[in-house]
This record gives C-alpha cells, sequence and structure tokens, in this order.
C-alpha cells in the first residue's frame, strides 16, 4: 500500500519549471528522504505536498486517494501531518502538559472541563507513552520547554506532529539550526518509532539522510535524477557529479 504519491508532479513559476515531472512513491512505514543541491526544488515539492502551494500539472495521493485539489487542512485531517515550527512551542510548558493539550485538542476535549479525572490521566500516559516513543526522559517530559537542549525542543515538535495520529510525517529540516551533537538524536528517534507512521524527511545534513533514510530520491533543477537505497547512491556518479557542480560554483 502506498502511504504517499505524487503523479508527474509539476509547478511553474512563471516561465520557470521548479518542478518538473516528479514520480514520488513511497510504501507505507517508508523511511524516505528527498535530497539535491540548492535551488532543486525540495521547498517547492513540500508546498506541493502539504497543499500550500497548487501544482501547474500532476497529482498528489495520501494512501491511494487523490488530494490534489484538497487545502491544507483537509490534507491534514487525512493524515498528512508536518513539524509545527518552533515558535509555536508555548515555552513555559512542559512537553508532558503540551502533548496532552494536543492529544485532547484532537479529540476535541479541550474546554471541557467537567470530563472525569481518569479520562485526563489516560491523556496524560498517552502523552507520556508518545514522549518516552521519541526517547524522552521522565525528567524531560516534566521540564520547562525552554530549558530543554534545542534538539529537545526540536523533538517536541514532532511530537506536537505525531499527537495528530497522522498516516504520513513530513519532516522538512528538522535538524536545522540543531548543534551537530544533538541532531543524530533527533533523527534517531524519528527513524526508531513504530512502522504505523510513513516519514519523509527533507534535509540538507547528508550525514542525517544517509543514517535515517532506507530510500532516497534525488532532485535536480526539478526533476527526480535517481532514487535508491543509500548505498547505491552514495556510489553514483550522477549524485556526485551535481553535488561536485554545486561545490564548485556555490
Ligand atoms: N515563488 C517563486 N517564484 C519564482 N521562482 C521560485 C519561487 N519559488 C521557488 N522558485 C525557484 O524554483 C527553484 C527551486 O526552488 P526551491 O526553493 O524549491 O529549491 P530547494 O531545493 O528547496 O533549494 P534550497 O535547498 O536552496 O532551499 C529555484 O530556482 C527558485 O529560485
Amino acid at each position: 500500500m502506498t502511504a504517499l504519491s505524487t503523479e508527474a508532479l509539476t509547478r511553474d513559476f512563471g516561465g520557470f519549471r521548479a518542478v518538473a515531472g516528479v514520480d514520488l512513491a513511497l510504501a507505507e512505514g517508508a523511511r524516505h528522504a528527498v535530497i539535491g543541491p540548492n535551488g532543486a526544488g525540495k521547498t517547492t515539492l513540500v508546498n506541493l505536498l502539504t497543499g500550500a502551494l497548487r501544482p501547474t500539472a500532476g497529482r498528489v495521493l495520501l494512501g491511494g486517494e487523490e488530494v490534489t485539489a484538497l487545502p491544507m487542512h483537509a490534507r491534514v485531517k487525512r493524515g498528512l501531518a508536518r513539524t509545527f515550527q518552533i515558535n509555536q512551542l508555548f515555552p513555559e510548558f512542559t512537553p508532558e502538559q503540551a502533548v496532552t493539550l494536543a492529544l485532547l485538542e484532537r479529540e476535541g476535549l479541550t474546554g471541557r472541563w467537567w470530563r472525569p479525572v481518569a479520562a485526563h490521566a489516560a491523556v496524560r500516559a498517552e502523552a507520556r507513552a508518545l514522549l518516552d516513543s521519541l526517547r524522552f526522559t521522565a525528567t524531560e517530559m516534566r521540564a520547562e520547554t525552554h530549558s530543554l537542549p534545542y534538539g529537545r525542543q526540536r523533538l517536541l515538535e514532532i511530537a506536537l506532529a505525531l499527537a495528530l495520529k497522522p498516516r504520513v510525517l513530513l519532516l522538512d529540516e528538522p535538524a536545522a539550526g540543531v548543534p551537530p551533537g544533538e541532531s543524530r538524536a533527533v533523527l534517531d528517534a524519528v527513524a526508531a518509532l513504530p512502522r504505523d507512521v510513513t516519514v519523509l524527511l527533507i534535509e540538507h545534513d547528508m550525514d542525517l539522510v544517509f543514517r535515517f533514510a532506507e530510500r532516497i530520491t534525488v532532485l535536480a533543477q526539478g526533476a527526480v535524477l535517481v532514487e535508491g537505497p543509500p548505498a547505491e547512491i552514495a556510489r553514483d556518479p550522477r549524485v556526485r557529479e551535481v553535488y561536485l557542480g554545486e561545490a564548485a560554483h556555490g
């Protein structure tokens, strides 16, 4: 079963083709990464997947159903989640409180302060389990978010996206700004999530990509240059060429 796919996905800006006939297919439970040199079309592709941009041509499918014409929130409802931005975290909340609220929100329970205490306890336990699956310690779960290392704050954003119980999690540069010593832990925690969530990673840092992904799609000039397992991508001369070109010109 395909969790997320695109067919001949294309986006023009004026006369410029930023995404050119991209075919992607992520199997359920995939750990897939899209890489490519600057200007390859990665950000445009993400925006087409989330619904922030409409394609000039082609289709986006979620669980085999076409979502090309659906706005962002409708795609989220159908199981596509992306990470929240850091400024959406409440710094004085603990991760446990923040995830509990997100879970309550999903179930439409916020504001129902008369609900039984037992129900609340169950949601709290669920929040702790979710944070535990992302390798938060009990101490970290109960610390105010602003006091946590930046890598943990990024993981909390991922936890909040996971609280929506998505089918597909889209991670757009989740390690941006995270110190190198912490960024591996962020991606390792995501890689180890249960396989009922499919993960698509867009990331600049090659070390992280090769650590995380089981399949890699390389974009160049808006089109798929090559797709395959990391070992194949690493030794593909075409991939080296586009990155060497970038190093020479950038
Ligand atoms: N709104 C826009 N209007 C015109 N051109 C655009 C627009 N958005 C992107 N482009 C162009 O499309 C191409 C792909 O851009 P995009 O940002 O998707 O690449 P990218 O792979 O994400 O690059 P980077 O790694 O540098 O972020 C670039 O040449 C960019 O200049």
